[in-house]
């Protein structure tokens, strides 16, 4: 069912195996405009932008996904199943749950707990615990350490609210040592899981739900280069 409902694109092979997917589709144009040579953009449905271009001789592409997991979960079912897409790195803000995780640090989630209700469709007979791609997962932390970044790699939490009723309902995840809250991770590694495609979600500290520090709307569009140089080597 090409083209999809959400991404105009009538060929398979335009976007590559292996894409760079940030919540937010401006970031996408930023990595597509800084980092990719021969860029060429593949959607603008509902402006969520993707590109695909090549990143040290490799192909690789590079999308938004919108907020939240019935967004993620559209846009990376489709890209799965219907373009074929095999490595699926999500590249995000998150908040910091914990004290030793400090603003602008990079997170990688090993596995993401979620309050989400994404997994019922799959009636399994007890919980899931979503969990990365462990090569995807070790090539990163490999290409941080070649590159003297210091990562932080754990459970995350994503969360189907990002203004919850209860202010102190993270710190109940923080006691489990649940490093970071984001919003999509966990619906991500549940599609990729169920489909066999690899998925990974690198992390940039945005804000701290400790200390209440926080960045730019500027910054976390343009700034989290980290994570994007991380992720930009797993092509
Ligand atoms: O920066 P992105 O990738 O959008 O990620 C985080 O930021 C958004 C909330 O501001 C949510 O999507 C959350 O997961
Ligand atoms: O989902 C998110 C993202 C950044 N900061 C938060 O507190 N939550």
């Amino acid at each position: 069912m090409i083209p999809t409902p959400h991404i105009n694109v009538k060929e398979k092979g335009i976007i590559a195996e292996t894409i760079l997917l940030p919540g937010d589709p401006l970031r996408a144009k930023f990595i597509a405009d800084n980092y990719l040579e021969n860029a060429v953009q593949f959607n603008e449905v509902r402006n969520m932008l993707g590109f695909t271009g090549i990143y040290k001789g490799k192909r690789i592409s590079v999308m938004g996904t919108g907020m939240g997991m019935p967004s993620i979960g559209i846009y990376s079912y489709e890209l799965i199943h219907f373009y074929g897409v095999k490595n699926l790195i999500r590249i995000g803000s998150c908040g910091s749950l914990q004290e030793n995780v400090k603003i602008r640090d990079i997170v990688i989630g090993m596995s993401s707990s979620t309050d989400s209700n994404f997994a019922q469709q799959y009636n399994l007979p007890g919980t899931y615990a979503p969990t990365a791609s462990w090569e995807l997962l070790k090539k990163a932390v490999d290409v941080a350490e070649r590159k003297g970044i210091e990562v932080k790699v754990g459970n995350i939490l994503s969360s189907d609210v990002f203004y919850g009723d209860d202010p102190e309902s993270w710190k109940k995840w923080a006691k489990m040592g649940v490093l970071a809250v984001e919003m999509e991770a966990a619906a991500l590694y549940m599609n990729a899981a169920r489909a066999g495609a690899n998925a990974l979600c690198i992390l940039t500290v945005s804000d701290s739900l400790v200390t209440h520090e926080a960045t730019s709307s500027e910054e976390r569009q343009k700034s989290f280069t980290q994570m994007m140089e991380i992720a930009l080597e797993l092509a």
